[in-house]
């Protein structure tokens, strides 16, 4: 949701931090919210996103949050942040940050590049930072595709975009309405656990839904009971559908309890694979997707045991 706040004149192809003296070699603009405005810029031989701020205050709260959660094992919930100092533009000074540049793909190209069969898994990724992001008070709040990014290297899904970010309890700072609890008449814009569950169950839906037909329905009233029908014809969430289903409802107490529960049916179903694939003498069945599938899995697994 925009509201009225100052613009941000384009970033000088080079600048320097007014107080910390770090300087940057601005490289091409990535993005534009309501926020502020995100570059690509190089510091010290290193590439780095840059996110300058219009209101100095609400980019440090969104740095504040950030740093929260950086720590340890918390580190891959979000980019790692390497600077905040301020810069001046036309003699006016500007809030910014600098964090590490993520290589990688927002979560709909990635889903749309490999097959619908990973947003379960990409899912249980995401509830996993979800989860760390709550037991710190957080509730991210605007929980959409776009505020997800796949990196290339790990395969893991990291949150972009703290923007939205709110202490549970108060209200949601920052919302899209397409996942949006109160936009569907389940719930009001209260940030608390459940509030993100929705999103992500919304963005499960979205992301396995054929595009059109997401389209076409978007004309129809917004009321759990088309996500829950889009669920229920739906190959790749169908397995899923119990833990949908109580996302949509608000009935789970945390992230983690979603995962679990979505972890176990992965679980189930790899175990199921391997049977048939052991009674199946020919053994063609083993495809791409299942030996990859197994890989990421083991990233998840690995991460939700290391916790
Ligand atoms: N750490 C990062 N690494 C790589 N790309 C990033 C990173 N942070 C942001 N981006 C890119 O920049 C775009 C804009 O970022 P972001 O959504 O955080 O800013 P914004 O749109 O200004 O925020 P807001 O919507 O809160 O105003 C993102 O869609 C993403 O493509």
């Amino acid at each position: 949701m925009s509201s009225n706040k100052p613009t941000i004149p384009d970033l000088p192809l080079q600048f320097c931090g007014k107080w910390n003296q770090k300087s940057y070699r601005v490289l091409r603009e990535l993005g534009r919210g309501a926020n502020g405005a995100v570059y690509l810029a190089a510091q010290g031989g290193v590439r780095r996103a840059v996110k300058v701020g219009a209101e100095g205050m609400d980019l440090l709260m969104e740095v504040n949050v950030l740093k929260s959660v950086q720590q340890g094992r918390d580190a891959r919930v979000a980019p790692l942040v390497s600077d905040v100092d301020d810069l001046v533009i036309n003699g006016k000074t500007f809030t910014f940050y600098a964090m590490e540049y993520l290589e990688g793909e927002q979560l709909d190209r990635y889903v749309k590049r490999m097959g619908t069969d990973w947003v379960p898994i990409l899912m249980i990724q995401l509830l996993a930072r979800l989860e760390i992001l709550h037991r710190h008070g957080w509730v991210f709040g605007d929980l959409k595709p776009e505020n997800v990014m796949v990196t290339h290297a790990d395969k893991q899904v990291r949150l972009i975009d703290f923007g939205g970010v709110t202490k549970m309890g108060n209200a949601v700072r920052q919302f899209t309405e397409e996942y949006d609890r109160a936009a569907w008449q389940a719930g009001d814009r209260r940030a608390d656990i459940a509030y993100d569950l929705f999103s992500l169950a919304v963005m499960a839906v979205r992301l396995s839904a054929d595009p059109e037909m997401w389209k076409s329905r978007r004309q129809e009233p917004r009321q759990t009971s088309l996500l829950c029908d889009i669920i229920r014809n739906s190959d790749s969430l169908y397995p899923y559908r119990v833990s949908l289903v109580k996302a949509l409802h608000g009935k789970y107490a945390s992230a983690g309890e979603m995962r679990s529960e979505m972890l176990a049916i992965v679980r189930e179903r790899t175990i199921g694979h391997r049977g048939k694939q052991a009674s199946d003498s020919a053994g063609k069945l083993v495809g791409g997707l299942f030996v990859a599938s197994l890989l990421l899995l083991a990233g998840t697994l690995y991460y939700a045991w290391m916790m």
